[in-house]
């Protein structure tokens, strides 16, 4: 859907850049979007992060479905990963994370510890696709406003190291990791949930995609966020929208009744949703 041209070339620097600096960590934290856990990762990245232990962050968890989270966390738990799924923005402390790494690491922890080694350290890698909400993430567990968050994908750019306290350090991703949006369904996901910049899709297709998700998946809570009855409920969402557009004043422009709908989705108006589940990408399957 996008017209990214510039994504092979930018993905292989990345991926390199990352492989590098992997050398140097113990483990991995891949933070995903927890609406979205598999359009919001990197296409390579499983093949990128190989054997090293990682740990599935899946952040934003106070705007997914927490039965779908629920389900992702036993998946990723099931493939190997450790799993836990955080809101950073609302979070005071992130200590889970550091508990966990200490728990994953245990026996490397012991060995440095059996050389003699009083206090061991770990050192994590934190990737994940722009947006996500990575240096959110970092900035909560170093405690200190560090890293720059922003609301546009792609503000992290600086790679530092950063102490989230004695016995992890962390490093920020090296290189820009993106989604694989020219596949015209993550695209859609990731334009949704405000993972992409919104000068890179087309809000009616969006719009119209979220409006069929909405209808399938959480009925009640579309039906209430629009005052709909039961009647427009059973309309095709292209002629639901055109009933949503007169109801917001728009007339029968389908364009502003789209993006109102994705603003609302973004917001929260529509409640917490999940846009996928293990197994079932088009999110569909309860
Ligand atoms: N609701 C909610 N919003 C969050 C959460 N974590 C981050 N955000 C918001 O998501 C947006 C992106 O967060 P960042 O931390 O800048 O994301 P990033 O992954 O570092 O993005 P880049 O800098 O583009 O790589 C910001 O508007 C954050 O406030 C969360 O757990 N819940």
């Amino acid at each position: 859907m996008a017209n990214i041209q510039w994504f092979p070339g930018h993905m292989a620097k990345a991926r390199n850049q990352v492989q590098e600096k992997l050398k140097q960590v113990d483990l991995v934290l891949e933070i995903v979007d927890a609406r979205v856990p598999e359009a919001s990762r990197n296409p390579m990245m499983n093949q990128i992060v190989g054997q090293k232990p990682r740990i599935m962050v899946l952040n934003k968890k106070d705007l997914a479905d927490p039965n779908k989270t629920a389900q992702w966390l036993a998946y990723y738990r099931a493939q190997g990963d450790e799993a836990i799924a955080i809101d950073a923005q609302h979070a005071k402390r992130l200590n889970q994370i550091p508990q966990l790494a200490r728990q994953m690491m245990a026996a490397k922890i012991e060995k440095q510890k059996s050389r003699g080694i009083r206090n061991p350290s770990l050192r994590a890698m934190c990737i994940g696709i722009p947006n996500v909400g990575k240096s959110t993430v970092l900035n909560r567990l170093v405690k200190k406003n560090i890293a720059v968050v922003g609301n546009r994908p792609g503000v992290t750019k600086n790679q530092q190291w950063l102490k989230a306290d004695d016995t992890l350090m962390l490093l920020d991703t090296p290189g820009i990791l993106w989604p694989k949006f020219e596949d015209e369904l993550v695209g859609e996901k990731l334009a949704l949930t405000g993972a992409i910049a919104d000068t890179v899709f087309q809000e009616d297709g969006v719009g119209l995609f979220g409006l069929t998700f909405f209808q399938r998946a959480y009925p009640a809570a579309l039906k209430r966020a629009y005052h709909l009855n039961d009647e427009e409920m059973a309309l095709t969402p292209a002629d639901l929208m055109v009933v949503l557009s007169q109801k917001m004043g728009f007339g029968e422009t389908f364009n502003r009744a789209a993006e109102r709908l994705i603003f609302d989705a973004r917001q929260g108006k529509l409640g917490a949703f999940t846009l996928e589940v293990p197994g079932d990408f088009d999110g569909h399957a309860e």
